[in-house]
């Protein structure tokens, strides 16, 4: 249902794309207008007639319905698995003209419906964006060039024999947008060269720019500076293309969200980070997500996320739920390693989430806004945990 009040005007002036698919189809005056850079009507129109893109009109025409068909289809096969988070349109909202302004109708198919949904769509534009400046195949060469791949899960398993507490995944996050800003002063190399002092295993470092003011250099300082510790690229995968992309920028595990991705892809995903000698972490929210993670044989890494990605509502509780029973019988017969994720702050909240049967946690907020991160580290398991403690 379309609402007066999702009425947004757009100057026609500003550099929005300017088709719809029908639009497109139905209107012959209309071209690939993602290609134009927008101005005047009248100038927009003369430019299209002149389109420069080598492929014919019917051409261009018929893949704008393609690309339509596959965003539809992974959205039916996504729902009928229980995924509520959708693909983007590949086209904006409708334009409308009044006078010199443009309209768009907003409606609940093309405005997302939740944060995670938000960050999803964004991340697809994104990451259309930098295929088209690295295409896969050279992507691939640059794998040639990276750092070696080093054990995430192994790193775990010997913290944990090591302390008898669960490894720590210790996170280099400076915002969210659940929390906002965490730390003002925020010097990336610092903190995962503080985190691995104070024992953590491994570190997960945000790579998102938008919503958590993270990136993929951040991820390559800190290999560059020496941490020994395997790194998690903490990012929206929604593609191959990405994961190859993580390599390159020597990343040593990834993390696969259940919520996002229907089975065959986590199933194919994992299979190619099992190829570049990557780990990936598998993470779900709730019985439905771990069902079926649990009916894919690939799967050797969970992580259960206690926040909810669409409502941000944190419950530690929830990283027991989802083991206990024939699940956590499965999970054990399977020798998967479990990862409690979010909203850990205290050695009880630790105690907690091993008790339920983690082998290890991921840990971000609680001490990444400590003045001393390292200190913090021992303040999150209640003594020391540091190498030099044993
Ligand atoms: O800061 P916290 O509450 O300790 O949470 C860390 C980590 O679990 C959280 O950042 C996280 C878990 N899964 C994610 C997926 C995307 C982005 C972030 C996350």
């Amino acid at each position: 249902m379309e609402g007066l009040a999702s009425f947004r005007a757009v100057p026609s002036f500003t550099s929005r794309p300017r088709s719809s698919i029908l639009g497109t189809a139905l209107n012959p005056r209309r071209g690939n207008s993602l290609s134009l850079p927008s101005s005047s009507s009248s100038n927009v129109r003369a430019q299209q007639t002149e389109s420069k893109d080598d492929e014919p009109e019917p051409v261009k025409i018929e893949l704008k319905i393609k690309e339509w068909e596959n965003s539809m289809y992974h959205n039916e096969v996504a729902a009928s698995q229980g995924i509520r988070i959708r693909r983007r349109p590949p086209t904006g909202p409708p334009l409308h003209y009044v006078g010199p302004f443009e309209f768009r109708l907003q409606n609940e198919g093309n405005t997302p419906r939740n944060i995670l949904e938000e960050i999803i769509w964004h991340k697809d534009t994104q990451v259309a964006q930098l295929k088209e400046r690295q295409p896969l195949y050279s992507l691939k060469k640059a794998l040639d060039n990276a750092p070696p791949v080093r054990d995430f899960v192994g790193a775990l398993r010997a913290a944990n024999s090591r302390t008898g507490l669960p490894g720590l995944i210790a996170e280099v996050k400076k915002a969210s947008p659940s929390r906002g800003v965490l730390r003002e002063n925020f010097d990336p190399v610092e903190i995962a060269q503080a985190y691995e002092k104070g024992g953590a295993a491994c570190l997960s470092v945000l790579a998102d720019e938008k919503f958590f003011q993270g990136s993929y250099d951040n991820m390559m300082a800190i290999r560059d500076a020496g941490v020994k510790c395997p790194l998690l690229c903490k990012e929206f995968i929604i593609e191959a293309w990405q994961i190859y992309y993580a390599r390159s920028k020597g990343a040593d595990a990834i993390l696969l969200i259940a919520a996002v991705l229907p089975d065959l892809d986590i199933k194919y995903m994992t299979k190619i980070c099992k190829m570049l000698g990557m780990a990936t972490l598998v993470e779900v929210h709730d019985e439905r997500e771990m069902d079926r993670v649990l009916g894919i044989e690939e799967v050797e890494f969970i992580g259960i996320n206690n926040r909810n990605l669409e409502t941000f509502e944190v419950d530690i509780s929830n990283t027991k739920k989802l083991l206990e029973g024939k699940r956590g019988e499965e999970i054990r017969k399977r020798d998967i390693i479990v990862v409690g994720e979010s909203g850990l702050f205290t050695p009880d909240d630790i105690a907690y989430v091993q008790e339920a049967g983690v082998k290890a946690v991921l840990v971000g907020e609680s001490i990444v806004k400590q003045s001393d991160p390292e200190k913090g580290v021992a303040g999150l398991f209640g003594k020391d945990i540091s190498l030099k403690s044993v």
